[in-house]
């Protein structure tokens, strides 16, 4: 068994399942043989590939092991289409909206864990550039938990224009810096949508960004490291503005 041209592998239980929740388009799925299909997760993917008649095969351990090695395959993988990014002019704002703008995240890890963080925290739209990011890799879709799935990913040329557009439409956007004066607990972010830049791993949000920005924050750091992980950071903030839009009742 094999892919297709430009069909993807998606790879572990969880990752599996989300997209299958999604509907995403699926044309294949891959269970090692031999392990217990009474267990949760693999007895719901079974279920939805019944439903929408989805092929499922079975191989034996050697087969993911060969293919997978690197990956935790957990003995499931599916096989489906290419990830599709959104077009972003399909972008809708709500008054309770997380928006989330990254500036040239390089690591499928990173990329992966905040995709996870942010769809955890209720974010829908993630914005990339086209040029020096990180694509939705298989790695992405695995470490976000099958997160991308559930999120619309926008891929951009310019993503000062995007910020523009968003500015039109009434977004407030942050900005995240290590040398901001402002603390991201200090900012109220109830009753307006708002949208979160972080930045590349090297050299952060870019110095032409932040100026479009009508807040810059930082989180407030007592140890001797000079930063956090992107995708903790994206956390963070993300469920700060959450929490308190969660206690201000904008989620119905
Ligand atoms: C590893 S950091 C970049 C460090 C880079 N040397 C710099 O000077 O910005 C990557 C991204 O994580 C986020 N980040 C990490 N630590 C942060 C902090 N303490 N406050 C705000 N954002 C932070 C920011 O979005 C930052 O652009």
């Amino acid at each position: 068994m094999d892919k297709i041209k430009n069909e993807y592998f998606i790879i572990g239980r969880n990752p599996v399942l989300e997209a299958l929740r999604a509907h995403y388009p699926i044309r294949l799925v891959i269970i090692q043989e031999g392990i217990d299909l009474k267990e949760n997760i693999l007895n719901a993917i079974l279920t939805h590939t019944r439903k929408n008649e989805i092929q499922v095969l079975f191989r034996e351990k050697n087969w993911f092991d060969r293919r997978f090695k690197i990956m935790n395959h957990q003995g499931v993988i599916a096989v489906g289409a290419p990830y599709e990014y959104k077009d972003i002019s399909e972008l809708k704002i709500k008054k309770n909206s997380l928006i989330l703008i990254l500036d040239r995240i390089q690591d499928p890890q990173n990329l992966g864990a905040i995709v996870r963080a942010a769809e955890c925290a209720g974010v829908k739209d993630i914005i990339i550039q086209e040029r020096e990011s990180c694509e939705v890799t298989e790695t992405v879709m695995s470490i976000s938990s099958g997160a991308v799935f559930h999120v619309n990913i926008y891929k951009v040329s310019n993503l000062a224009q995007a910020i523009s557009e968003l500015k039109e439409n009434r977004v407030w956007i942050v900005g995240t810096d290590l040398n901001a004066k402002d603390l991201y607990f200090e900012i109220d972010y109830k009753n307006h949508p708002f949208a979160f830049i972080m930045g590349n791993e090297g050299d952060g949000v870019r110095k032409g960004l932040l100026k479009e920005c009508d807040y810059v924050v930082k989180i407030p750091m007592r140890g001797r490291v000079n930063s956090l992980n992107v995708s903790v950071a994206t956390g963070i903030i993300l469920f700060k503005a959450f929490e308190e839009k969660l206690k201000n009742g904008e989620y119905k």
